[in-house]
């Protein structure tokens, strides 16, 4: 397993995160047990802010909340001077409650309910990234109520096909996101928009897919981009002033994985924005970025503890473990591949190949296929490396499992910031209906 930030095997071959020993927390939290990495999240927001924020000028880096969203993540991501993109009440209630700087708020989402939308007006959020018609109307309607000017943005579909898996490719015509551009529709909104004396339309959002490694993509969103942004003026009158080119920059999981750096990811939207505002002879607008995954995605590693083993000879070797796709649904989702390491023997050779399986009744159960470990007893600790975006996130109860909690590990302190569920929690929302109360008990 390739080691990521803070990341280091110590003398006793256990892995160790953030000066914090991987055996002592298992002990200390117990398994599954997410783990976040403070150094490697703050790294990783301090090369977003050099690359784009001071070496571009006049560009804001947002953290997609989506990625994962937590009191602390709000607070680290506030700490570290960048934006925030949330796209649900409950991702802006989170901010919010974190006293995250409301301006530096931007609200997504494909299918925003009045009640959100009225949350996030009232709160004064940064911007509204408008998707479609229906909304792009709720808001000028509850703008209108509160006697206010809504700054939004324009969340366009520019017809590009980034290359990553087509379940997070985003930027294609046939997407449920976004006003289409090349048909025209995009057009329509920015028309419809300008015409509401409640909007205030700053410019326009793209977001073409998640875990790019290719920079031309991005290239491409770009020139695309300014184009557009170009005609409109040439169309309208009206000056669009704010380019939101959304995030999707991709970061290393597996063995093979080349994501470039940061700076370079910088240096291609610099260029792509000089010359097709060259080309253009259009003012370089304000950029937006929103990387979500390669954020926090390195900085994440789920510890789990080994319980039964079963070989199929000649077959395979499944490691069941106490998780699963309840707090990494990627790989059923996406076949998302991962790395792993034994926690408690993390200097010892690989001696077999086997597959990682979950404790949930689904066969497509499976963490990692085909890896080669150290062989594998029963309460063996294994840490499953860049799990930070998409998991606690994406985290479920199915089979009424309890979601894993998530300590924030930093010089040798691990810091509680998510408690792991209880049985009592999967109650907490119950509801018995009198009449279910304890009938038959007595027949039975
Ligand atoms: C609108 C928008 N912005 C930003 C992101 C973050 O993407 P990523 O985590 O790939 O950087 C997403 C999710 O893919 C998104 O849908
Ligand atoms: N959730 C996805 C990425 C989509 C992000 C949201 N647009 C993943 O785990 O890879």
């Amino acid at each position: 397993m390739r080691l990521h930030g803070t990341q280091l095997v110590n003398e006793q071959g256990h892995l160790e995160i953030g000066g914090c020993d991987t055996v002592e927390l298992a002990k200390q939290f117990g398994t599954p047990l997410y783990i976040m990495d403070e150094a490697q999240i703050r790294t990783i927001c301090r090369q977003y802010h050099s690359s784009f924020v001071e070496g571009l000028k006049n560009t804001e880096v947002i953290y997609a909340s989506k990625a994962f969203s937590t009191l602390a993540m709000c607070r680290i991501i506030d700490e570290e001077g960048l934006g925030l993109d949330v796209v649900s009440g409950g991702e802006l209630y989170t901010a919010l409650q974190a006293n995250f700087p409301v301006a530096h708020i931007y609200f997504h989402g494909n299918n925003k309910s009045r009640e959100e939308l009225a949350m996030a007006i009232k709160a004064g959020v940064g911007r509204i990234v408008v998707d479609n018609f229906y909304e792009m109307n709720i808001i000028n309607e509850l703008a209108q109520e509160m006697n206010l000017r809504v700054e939004v943005l324009l969340r366009v579909t520019p017809g590009i096909e980034a290359h990553t898996h087509e379940y997070i490719q985003t930027g294609q015509i046939d997407s449920k996101f976004g006003f289409t551009l090349p048909d025209g529709t995009a057009d329509q909104a920015i028309d419809l928009a300008l015409s509401y004396s409640n909007l205030v339309v700053k410019g326009i959002h793209a977001h073409i897919g998640s875990q790019i490694f290719e920079l031309d993509s991005f290239r491409h969103e770009v020139q695309i981009m300014i184009d557009y942004m170009a005609d409109t003026l040439k169309r309208t009158a009206y000056h669009l002033e704010e380019l939101n080119l959304g995030g999707g920059f991709g970061i290393y999981y597996v063995s093979g994985d080349e994501p470039a750096q940061i700076a370079d990811y910088a240096k291609a939207v610099q260029d792509a924005l000089e010359n097709a505002c060259e080309k253009q002879n259009f003012p370089r607008p304000k950029i937006i970025i929103e990387p979500g995954r390669s954020i926090v995605g390195t900085a994440g590693t789920t510890l789990y503890t080994i319980g039964s083993i079963k070989e199929i000879p000649g077959i395979r070797k499944y490691v069941a473990v106490d998780g699963g796709m309840a707090d990494n649904p990627r790989p059923a989702l996406y076949q998302a591949r991962y790395e792993a390491v034994l926690a408690n023997r993390a200097k010892e050779e690989a001696t077999e190949t086997v597959s990682v399986t979950g404790k949930c009744c689904e066969s497509g159960d499976m963490l990692i296929w085909d890896i080669d470990l150290p062989k594998a007893e029963s309460g063996d600790l294994i840490a499953v490396s860049c799990t930070g975006a998409y998991n606690y996130s994406m985290s479920s109860n199915y089979n009424r499992l309890t979601r894993p909690g998530v300590v924030l590990v930093e010089s040798g302190q691990a810091d509680v910031i998510v408690k792991r569920e209880t049985h009592a929690d999967l109650l907490r929302n119950d509801v018995l209906p009198a009449r279910l109360k304890y009938l038959h008990m007595a027949s039975r």
